[in-house]
């Protein structure tokens, strides 16, 4: 798993905890010379583990929606970017660059984009999964709802097919070494 997609945060304003978590996870992945693919914008999560990412040694792909181009709130660290048309596009994108996809905390675009991966599962479009980061408990409501969706047969299948759920770095990494 070389290319890690990540959906995560646009905020500054939220706890620290989810910084450092997020600190150290783009650190390894530089270390290990992974790939980082993410919507490539210069706030909160987002530019937070594409510093990390970058001054450990890993490489970095912006997938970057024309509007937002428009905005000045692109990062400068990506080492090459990918201009989409529009949000929905870029999921796509995304999704086709990335080995595996992880879910870090983040709000209603982070939300979209995990349930556009998950979605286009459900229906066979590709076999990748979701890893929920858990970090401080953070997707435990969302987790809820999933399985109460599942025990009453709201869906085609166990939804664990399609997402994994780790609640330390420890598990993380472990799920990304497969
Ligand atoms: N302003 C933005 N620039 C780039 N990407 C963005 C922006 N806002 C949302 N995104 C995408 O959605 C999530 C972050 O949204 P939250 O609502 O803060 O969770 C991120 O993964 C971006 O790909």
């Amino acid at each position: 798993m070389n290319k890690i997609g990540i959906f995560c945060s646009a905020s500054q304003t939220i706890d620290d905890i989810y910084f450092q978590k997020t600190e150290e996870l783009g650190k390894w992945m530089g270390e290990q010379g992974k790939t980082l693919v993410y919507g490539g914008a210069n706030m909160g999560l987002m530019e937070c583990v594409a510093q990390t990412v970058k001054q450990s040694g890993g490489n970095i792909i912006g997938v970057i929606p024309s509007k937002l181009e428009e905005s000045k709130r692109v990062s400068a660290l990506p080492d090459r970017f990918l201009h989409t048309k529009n949000l929905s596009d870029r999921k796509d994108i995304i999704l086709a660059e990335s080995d595996v996809m992880i879910a870090l905390p983040g709000g209603i675009g982070t939300l979209d984009e995990v349930f556009h991966v998950m979605a286009s599962a459900t229906i066979g479009y590709h076999s990748k999964k979701i890893i929920f980061y858990n970090i401080n408990g953070f997707y435990d409501d969302l987790l809820t709802v999933l399985k109460m969706c599942e025990e009453k047969q709201f869906t085609r299948g166990e939804l664990s097919l399609y997402y994994d759920v780790a609640n330390t770095f420890k598990e993380l990494t472990n799920l990304l070494n497969k």
